[in-house]
């Protein structure tokens, strides 16, 4: 069992398999994208480790940009997305691929893909490490899933509860008291 903050957790997803879904998704990419040139757009805080390991295995010619939204509060979604750092980048005519952690709800996706749309990218496809099906409360097609899991709170490999338990180096499930 390990504690973050005043919730209890265990592991539910290794490091070692999280390596393996990585260099998977990778491989993808790398055959998908090759004559592309894509845009990597990675969306922090959450996906920082993602975003790195999945770049670190891209052979092919890509660039990356960061954009910073959040709207978790404690274990549970505000509704709110707080658009803290914004596109700084074009990406008319772009093949974009957002890299995400987590797909809960899918307000944030949803919102993100209504924000890009506007700037006309050639295409947008998602990758996410994170999946939650019965979550989803907004129907968004998801191009490379890691994971789908159950509706339950997790962090680690990034994901937080109220700031800490990002540097778990597996992902981590709450545990009901
Ligand atoms: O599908 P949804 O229900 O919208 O949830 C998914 C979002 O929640 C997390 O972000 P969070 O708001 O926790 O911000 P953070 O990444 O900075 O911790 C995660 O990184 C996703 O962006
Ligand atoms: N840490 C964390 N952030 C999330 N954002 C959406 N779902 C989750 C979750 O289960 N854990």
């Amino acid at each position: 069992m390990v504690e973050v903050l005043d919730l209890k957790f265990k592991e539910l997803i290794t490091s070692e398999e999280i390596q393996a879904r990585v260099d998977d998704i990778s491989d993808k990419l790398n055959e998908r994208f090759a004559d592309k040139k894509p845009i990597f757009l990675g969306i922090l805080n959450g996906s920082f480790l993602f975003i790195a390991d999945i770049f670190k295995k891209l052979s092919i010619p890509c660039e990356v940009s960061f954009l910073k939204i959040h709207s978790y509060q404690n274990t549970e979604s505000t509704g709110k997305m707080k658009e803290l750092i914004g596109l700084n980048q074009p990406i008319e005519g772009r093949h974009v691929v957002i890299l995400e952690d987590i797909v809960d709800t899918g307000r944030t996706l949803d919102f993100l893909m209504k924000t890009l749309e506007i700037h006309n990218p050639a295409s947008i496809s998602v990758a996410t490490l994170l999946h939650k099906p019965e979550a989803m409360q907004v129907p968004i097609k998801l191009d490379y899933v890691g994971f789908e899991i159950q509706n339950q709170f997790v962090v680690g490999y990034g994901l937080d509860y109220n700031g800490y338990g990002r540097n778990s180096s597996s992902i981590l499930i709450k545990v009901d008291d």
